[in-house]
């Protein structure tokens, strides 16, 4: 395993980019770059040859970097020994140090007849009995061989998880809904009644077939909407061997998948070394493969094979991931960026964004580094955003003239699914796409700004007053990333893509990706509150706030 790093802000070559951003910043003008050099767009892109769906462009040429930060950056990764890190990772050695686990989501999509070996032990025979068992299934379900306990076809897929067990699932179905078999696909994550109860209002219980997603099987809020939805079957079906038709379950617990009711032969597993919010490759992706058919998620684990082997090969100078991690940290360690907005235009990654708040936030939102110390330097960025065009209408108005530095990555497919109106709707969606980023490159000056007010028939005061707001400052950073059309492939490799980018942070930043006890502290005094609301009893166990709050809630609820 890779030794010990030094803090990042002593590394020489880190410095050495704090000393050329505090001399050199102010320089790095995104529009006089492309000025200066007619081959910037060629330097600073990359296009990935993929062998299905078409060339994935990755262009990060909008960027406040040149000829001297860029060498700098990518030796930075260098230093952090990212290559020997990235190799432990596909090797099976323990990375995720506080759980003592290997991190090994990419051996379920090893499409090669390679061994992957954990602690001497070839874990592909496993994986692929796995994956032979949800073909099996999926295609029972989706011909219509199993039935639900009064004989009819299944219908509707209600998948009960949350966190990983929900958000992977959920937006590869919505993103690839052009593949759909037929199925309809329901997603039930929040605790709060109301999610399960419109569901159950949409389906019928002879036709529906529930999924309980869970790793662990002990997360309160699955476990809690999983129960009524049994108890909602038998209540229906008035036989408790319904359960066996009408509920499977995805887990590495077998013992309270057992416990709590379903058949160990309806069960899916996977195992520890598989984290939540990479888990949509393993069992977990189940209501994938009912939504879009097994071969389509075959292709799914393809395009993130592919990924992997580009991320594991391509000298860093040539491999998106890395580039993509660079960049980042650029902006967040230097320019002291808070956020990262992810910007699709293609609707049906209009779950994109949420997916990768897990999958960046819970990997890289730690402040200890791996051994414990506290870090001096920020790591993973808040990461947002909502499909384009709808953001420019809501939140881009600070993007451009805002006070702060969000760097953006803008995603397209150059084919839409859904070419209607002869195409026209495409057409304005990509027009807007690459305006995007040219405005925020761009901007507008005072003087051009002056001359379009004046052609506008302003001047005087009325002129000046309004000048100031109609100024753009641009040189706002953004990545663009075109596929030909987002097609199972094509997301496998964009998904894997921002695994990669999100782990090499994480090792540049020297901070263990792969564990979230961040999520514990709540869980625990959500557990100590429940039984306080049990009776109407005034509360005064906590601060005056947290008792002020449950006192009015038990005055209201009734
Ligand atoms: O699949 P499970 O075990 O139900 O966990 C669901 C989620 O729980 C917690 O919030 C975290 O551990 C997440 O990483 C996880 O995805």
């Amino acid at each position: 395993m890779a030794g010990t790093l030094p803090p990042l802000n002593t590394e020489p070559v880190f410095k050495k980019i704090q000393e050329y951003y505090n001399a050199h910043s102010q320089e790095l003008v995104i529009k006089d770059l492309f000025v200066k050099d007619p081959k910037r767009f060629l330097k600073y892109s990359l296009r990935l040859s993929t062998p299905k769906d078409g060339e994935i462009l990755l262009d990060y040429s909008k960027n406040r970097v040149n000829e001297d930060v860029w060498p700098m950056l990518l030796e930075l990764a260098r230093v952090r020994r990212v290559a020997e890190a990235r190799d432990a990772m596909f090797c099976g050695q323990h990375i995720n140090i506080t759980e003592n686990r290997a991190v090994l989501h990419t051996a379920l999509r090893n499409r090669s007849l390679d061994p992957v070996l954990l602690d001497n032990k070839d874990v592909m025979p496993d994986v692929r009995a796995e994956l032979a068992h949800m073909k099996e299934f999926t295609n029972q379900v989706i011909s219509g061989v199993w039935r639900g306990c009064t004989g009819k076809q299944i219908t509707d897929v209600v998948n009960i998880g949350i966190g990983g067990s929900d958000l992977g699932p959920l937006m590869v179905t919505e993103s690839l809904k052009p593949y759909g078999k037929g199925l309809h696909s329901h997603f039930v994550s929040n605790i709060d009644g109301t999610h399960m109860a419109e569901v159950l209002k949409k389906v019928c219980y002879e036709t529906t077939l529930f999924i309980i997603a869970s790793k662990t099987f002990t997360t309160q809020e699955t476990i809690t909407n999983a129960t009524s939805a049994k108890t909602w079957l038998l209540e229906h079906a008035k036989d408790e061997e319904a359960v066996a038709k009408h509920f499977v379950a995805l887990s590495t617990n077998k013992e309270k998948v057992t416990a709590f009711g379903i058949d160990s032969k309806n069960m899916f597993g996977f195992w520890d070394w598989v984290g939540g919010r990479y888990s949509l490759w393993s069992a977990i992706g189940l209501s994938i493969c009912l939504s879009i058919g097994f071969e389509n998620f075959e292709q799914l684990l393809d395009g993130a094979y592919w990924m992997d082997n580009h991320f594991r090969s391509a000298p860093f100078e040539k491999n998106a991931p890395v580039i993509l991690a660079l960049l980042g940290v650029w902006y967040s360690n230097f320019y002291k960026a808070e956020t990262h907005a992810l910007l699709p235009y293609d609707q049906y990654l209009h779950r994109f964004a949420a997916y990768f708040q897990q999958g960046d936030m819970e990997s890289n939102g730690k402040f200890v580094s791996k051994s414990g110390k506290p870090v001096e330097y920020s790591t993973g960025p808040i990461v947002w955003g909502e499909p384009g065009t709808n953001g420019q209408h809501a939140f881009y108005q600070l993007i451009h003239q805002g006070t702060r530095l969000i760097p953006c990555d803008f995603i397209a497919p150059a084919q839409t699914h859904n070419p209607i109106a002869n195409g026209k709707h495409h057409k304005i969606l990509l027009s807007n796409f690459l305006a995007q980023t040219e405005a925020l490159m761009a901007g507008k000056t005072s003087d051009q700004a002056r001359e379009e007010l004046t052609k506008a028939g302003l001047c005087g005061n009325e002129l000046e007053n309004i000048l100031p707001h109609k100024i753009f400052t641009g040189n706002r950073p953004t990545n663009s990333i075109v596929c030909k059309k987002i097609s199972p492939f094509t997301l496998g490799a964009l998904i894997a893509l921002y695994e990669h980018k999100i782990f090499v942070q994480g090792i540049i930043w020297d901070i263990n990706s792969f564990d979230q006890w961040g999520v514990e502290l709540g869980k625990q005094l959500a557990k100590a509150i429940e039984p306080e609301l049990d009776n109407c009893d005034e509360i005064s166990s906590h601060d005056s706030s947290t008792n002020g709050l449950i006192n009015f809630i038990k005055a209201n609820w009734k």
